[in-house]
């Protein structure tokens, strides 16, 4: 799905080191408001098809940190690169799923036009519009619900519908800021279970902001601990539970539990 990216850094990654392939970089971001330095010099780098959950205490400055990454606000210092590149504006190659998905769907469009519609203002073609679109829905298992109206579905398929239509636009990477704290547990898991699906399937990259410490565990290969004052990289966790994860076997491990604990006290410490 992903596009044919320019440039391949390749750095070494995971517990053995094997070399992998750098697609976005954090390099001494800062961000200021005023006199109030929010971040300052965050390094965070993520590699090809791995999930970066990024966590911290409230206000440490996520979102803001992952608007930045995603081209909406610039950093007061340092910058992104994606595949090598500074991001100045928004680029086509990230996508960003945010978790007020009824805002972000037009409730008087079909799914299949919500799914369409950037790729609409892209001026891409009615007939390539309707195969990505389709090939989109089916990726989220939503082929059967494309005439529906976002009314008519739960909120956890609205939410498929937004993956969907970041995925349409073949994006490199998924930019997700809290993207399931408004769904109930099950559909939460379920759809925590679509990110590693889609992972796996697609290739894609995926930077993920949750306060939820269960789920930055699951679903990460690194998991970054925000804290401080200003907030900077606390902590960035390798989660060595390799790709096949189960939502019931997982959790359950004794090393899962160990980890989550460890991640939480983390946060903890950085709040007080
Ligand atoms: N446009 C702005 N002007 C001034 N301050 C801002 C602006 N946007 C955000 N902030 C401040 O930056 C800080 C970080 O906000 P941000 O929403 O990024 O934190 P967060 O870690 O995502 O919080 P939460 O976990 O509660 O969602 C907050 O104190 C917020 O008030």
């Amino acid at each position: 799905m992903a596009e044919p990216h320019t440039r391949r850094i390749l750095v070494r990654d995971g517990e053995d080191g094997n070399p992998a392939e750098l697609v976005l970089s954090v390099r001494g971001a800062c961000k200021r408001y005023g006199t109030r330095e929010i971040f300052a010099d965050i390094n965070i780098d993520v590699t090809r098809g791995s999930v970066l959950t990024v966590v911290g205490p409230s206000g440490a400055g996520k979102t803001t940190l992952l608007r930045c990454i995603a081209g909406l606000l610039e950093p007061s210092a340092g910058e992104i690169l994606l595949d090598g590149e500074p991001v100045r504006e928004p680029p086509e190659k990230l996508a960003v799923v945010f978790q007020d998905y009824s805002r972000s769907l037009m409730p008087w469009m079909s799914v299949r036009a919500n799914v369409e519609l950037p790729l609409r203002g892209k001026g891409v073609g009615k007939k390539e519009r309707r195969r990505r679109a389709h090939a989109a829905l089916a990726d989220v298992g939503l082929e059967t619900s494309a005439d529906l109206y976002p009314w008519q579905l739960s909120g956890g398929m609205q939410q498929r519908v937004a993956i969907a239509r970041a995925l349409a636009y073949g994006p490199e990477a998924l930019l997700m800021d809290e993207p399931f704290a408004s769904v109930d547990a099950q559909t939460r898991s379920d759809l925590e279970d679509l990110v590693l699906d889609l992972r796996d399937r697609l290739g894609i990259t995926v930077v993920l902001v949750t306060h939820d410490i269960d789920e930055a565990v699951y679903l990460g290969d690194t998991v970054v601990v925000l804290g401080g004052r200003p907030t900077r990289v606390d902590k960035v966790v390798k989660v060595p539970f390799g790709r096949d994860r189960d939502q019931a076997g997982t959790k359950a491990r004794p090393d899962f539990i160990d980890l989550r604990t460890r991640v939480l006290e983390r946060i903890r410490q950085a709040r007080d």
